[in-house]
């Protein structure tokens, strides 16, 4: 077997081992990139890029439909699947190839193929060819998609979002199991693409929500246009013929009913790639469900012991927060870190934050209500405005008046600490509370900005207002429309 030395080895060549890998090389040239899969990154080649290539052609679909209310008639709406489908994989290679031309900066001794596990805390073996000694190693091996056993039933009819988008064309009917993120923005993307879907839930949870108002809006929304039932009752799965038979009891009546579908989609959660890097030679505390216990600002796992290791985890394979932007600034504290070891420094982590690109736009931002009631001593530590976005001005105007956000902040000092939002492009209001957080900014200061009018940020203003009234920091709001000017 061929030996090697480097500083630092970095197992995984997705978004977080890529931008490790681009820190470490500030303290050292000998900064080993392993990559076992297929290059390109989750993000580009299954992840966010194709999911949201697909989002668009389904919000395009849906909006010539909707150009009716607008007195505007486009007759004969016709989806052609397979163009949907070609240019989602054509675009979705442009992606990837962009990630391919940024990788080829990378020296070729640099980068090695194939799968890595440990041999020792600072040892690893990379396919059967090679040995590998590292000063220290950033684990960046990313999460796949996970199903329980029963799905199994559906044997070939099975697939994940790892498969949809090598469709040639788009199927009749899809069950969908999770409607957590990306079963939601999966679901919806279809159904408007003319597939008939059922999504069954477990749990009752529907995309990222904690608060019960905006969790119960998002299902009554949803289920205005698809069947959803967040809290399914599935009574038997099983093949028939190409197809996938499922028999649950009805939401509401608790019928019994046998559907059939093209194929089952399990959205019902991803694992992180930890399982086959011999973990348990790496001399690292493990939780029980196999993650290292890891300091989340240096992002450096702890030792059997208890003591910092020469071992830093980042991106979905820690769980913490499995989105994009966590992969990339995690991969930077982590790849910072492993090029200074021993020394190491706290990493600035943002303010945590999610969107879903279903319409309306789910987006939570800071911490869940319950969260911060539990941190404040309970209710009487967190007041709670709203608004709706159904009198909005903006969004009457676009005909996209759905939708709630409810805003918490502390009683006392007024801080802003988090809000759900269930609405029109919320995606940009998600941003600035994002920033206001950021800024630690109370309430009132964010009352202080200027609003423009009309637009969509007027709705936010009024979910601040109602906030500031509930603090008692602020009037309670009486004739907000006259004050402002119409829908504000
Ligand atoms: C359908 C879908 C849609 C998404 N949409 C969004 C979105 O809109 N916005 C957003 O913020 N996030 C989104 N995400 C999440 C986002 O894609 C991930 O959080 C991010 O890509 C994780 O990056 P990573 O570097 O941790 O993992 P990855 O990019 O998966 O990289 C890990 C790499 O490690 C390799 N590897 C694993 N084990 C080994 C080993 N033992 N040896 C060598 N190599 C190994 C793998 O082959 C892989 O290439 C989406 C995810 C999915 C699935
Ligand atoms: N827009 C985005 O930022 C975006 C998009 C897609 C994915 N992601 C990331 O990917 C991660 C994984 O997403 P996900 O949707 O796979 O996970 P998730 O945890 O969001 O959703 C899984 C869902 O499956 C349900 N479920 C579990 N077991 C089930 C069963 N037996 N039957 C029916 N339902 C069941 C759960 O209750 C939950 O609703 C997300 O946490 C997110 O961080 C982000």
């Amino acid at each position: 077997m061929q030996e090697c030395d480097v500083d630092v080895a970095i197992i995984g060549a997705g978004t977080a081992g890529l931008s490790a890998w681009q820190t470490a090389r500030h303290y050292s040239d000998r900064v080993a990139l392993i990559e076992g899969g297929e290059p390109g990154t989750t993000c580009a080649r299954v992840g966010c890029m194709p999911s949201k290539l697909l989002i668009a052609a389904a919000e395009t679909a849906h909006q010539v439909r909707e150009a009716a209310g607008f007195g505007i008639h486009a007759e004969n709406v016709r989806v052609d699947g397979r163009a949907v489908l070609a240019r989602v994989r054509q675009q979705r290679d442009r992606f990837v190839e962009s990630v391919f031309d940024s990788m080829q900066r990378i020296e070729p001794a640099n980068r090695l193929s194939g799968h890595a596990r440990f041999e020792d805390p600072q040892t690893l073996l990379v396919g059967d060819q090679l040995r590998l000694h590292a000063r220290s190693v950033v684990i960046a091996t990313g999460s796949r998609p996970h199903w329980p056993d029963m799905l199994e039933a559906a044997g070939g009819r099975l697939v994940t979002s790892d498969d949809i988008f090598e469709w040639q064309d788009l199927p009749e009917s899809v069950a969908v199991f999770g409607p957590g993120i990306i079963g939601l923005e999966l679901s919806q993307a279809l159904h408007r693409l003319g597939v008939r879907l059922r999504v069954f839930g477990k749990s009752g949870s529907i995309g990222p929500f904690q608060d019960e108002a905006l969790r119960d809006y998002a299902d009554r929304t949803f289920n205005e246009s698809f069947h959803l039932d967040p809290a399914a009752k599935v009574e038997a799965i099983e093949r028939d013929g190409d197809r996938v038979a499922i028999s649950f009891l009805e939401r509401g009546s608790g019928k019994r009913l046998t559907e059939r579908f093209d194929y089952l989609l399990a959205a019902t959660g991803r694992r992180p790639n930890l399982d086959r890097l011999d973990l348990e030679k790496a001399g690292l505390r493990l939780d029980d469900k196999g993650v290292p216990h890891y300091n989340p600002f240096t992002l450096q796992c702890q030792t059997t012991a208890g003591q910092g290791s020469a071992i830093f985890i980042a991106g979905d394979a820690n769980q913490e927060r499995p989105l994009l932007h966590e992969a990339n600034q995690q991969g930077r504290i982590a790849g910072d870190n492993a090029g200074r070891y021993p020394d190491r420094r706290a990493g600035r982590r943002v303010t945590p934050f999610s969107i879903v690109f279903t319409d309306p736009q789910m987006a939570t931002i800071g911490h869940s209500r319950r969260e911060l009631e539990r941190q404040l001593g309970g209710c009487s530590g967190v007041a709670v405005g709203e608004a709706s976005f159904e009198d909005q001005g903006r969004a009457v105007v676009m005909r996209r008046n759905r939708g709630l956000m409810r805003l918490y902040a502390e009683h006392g000092t007024g801080q802003f600490l988090g809000a759900e939002l269930f609405g029109p492009h919320v995606e940009h209001l998600a941003h600035l509370l994002a920033w206001a957080m950021e800024q630690r900014s109370e309430v009132n200061r964010m009352l202080e900005m200027p609003f423009y009018h009309p637009v969509l940020e007027e709705g936010l203003r009024s979910a601040l207002r109602d906030l500031s009234a509930n603090l008692q920091q602020g009037p309670a709001i009486a004739e907000r429309c006259m004050e402002f000017g119409p829908g504000g």
